[in-house]
């Protein structure tokens, strides 16, 4: 497929996809989610394919939804068209998508960057949900998803001033995984997925499912969850092979099966 406002590479069982829309600080509108749909769906159908990467430009990650898309929008446009229901479309993807993030990730791009499996940024980046500022609020998950990762006092400060904070704050508060220099963003964000795609991929795959449930359910089912679901990883010749590897003092060789 030919992509207009992404671009898609395959670096070994990573894909890498960064967001193309330099002159408008990769604000994501329709295009760009119908086409990260796309790309992200095809890489988790392929078996060759183990773990993604989601990157922007040095100035911007992504600086939030289109607003000159949405501005003319009336209530029943919003409503009847569901605006921003089909990012829900980009967490069902199954295997792990590492957001590197330089620059600028503001209101839907901090939300993208948060509907990631994880977040490395730059020590470049700039973090915030400034709807506020343009009379709205978040509509992407900022308010739920901000919530979660840095506590209230933190979201309501963002989602109510506006304002922004750097990677080391975000890193200090655990939005983002860890802060690496700018121009070194990229290259550690594969190495972290090319880590990833080396462990066997059921195993990653339901380790994603695992932590995700934790944010859905009470302790106790996510327990259960838990236990049931690494049961059922004894079903995979990857866990004889990962065991025997460890007893034998040598590299485990994982099949995916
Ligand atoms: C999903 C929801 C519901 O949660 C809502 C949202 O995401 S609403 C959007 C939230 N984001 C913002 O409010 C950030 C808007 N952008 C800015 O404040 C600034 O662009 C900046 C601080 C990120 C960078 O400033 P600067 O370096 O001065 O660059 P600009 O000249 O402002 O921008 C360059 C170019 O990009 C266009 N642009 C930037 N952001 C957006 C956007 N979110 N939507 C559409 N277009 C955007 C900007 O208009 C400029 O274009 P031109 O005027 O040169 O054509």
């Amino acid at each position: 497929m030919a992509y207009e406002t992404i671009t898609v590479e395959t670096r070994g069982r990573v894909g890498l996809i960064t967001l193309n829309r330099p002159k408008a600080l990769n604000a994501l509108n329709g295009q760009v989610l119908s086409e990260l749909l796309a790309a992200t769906k095809a890489y988790d159908a392929d078996p060759e394919i183990s773990a993604m990467v989601l990157t922007g430009s040095e100035k911007a990650f992504a600086a939030g939804a289109d607003i000159k898309e949405m501005q003319s929008k009336s209530y029943l446009d919003m409503y009847l068209g569901d605006l921003f229901s089909g990012w829900e479309e980009f967490t069902r993807i199954r295997k792990p998508i590492i957001a590197a993030v330089a620059g600028y990730a503001l209101g839907g791009g901090c939300e993208l960057a948060m509907m990631c499996d994880f977040i490395i940024a730059a020590d470049t980046a700039k973090f915030g949900q400034p709807e506020i500022t343009l009379g709205v609020i978040p509509g992407m998950g900022g308010s739920q998803r901000l919530t979660r990762f840095v506590g209230k006092s933190k979201a309501m400060d963002m989602c109510l001033t506006g304002r922004m904070m750097d990677a080391a704050e975000a890193e200090r508060c655990g939005l983002v995984s860890r802060v690496v220099p700018a121009g070194e963003l990229v290259d550690e964000a594969l190495k972290a997925a090319e880590k990833i795609a080396s462990f066997s991929l059921p195993a990653v795959m339901m380790a994603k499912e695992a932590v995700n449930r934790s944010y859905e359910t009470t302790l106790a089912e996510g327990l259960r969850f838990e236990r049931r679901v690494f049961h059922s990883l004894f079903a995979f010749e990857d866990q004889k092979e990962g065991m025997a590897a460890f007893s034998e003092k040598r590299k485990p060789d994982f099949r995916n099966r």
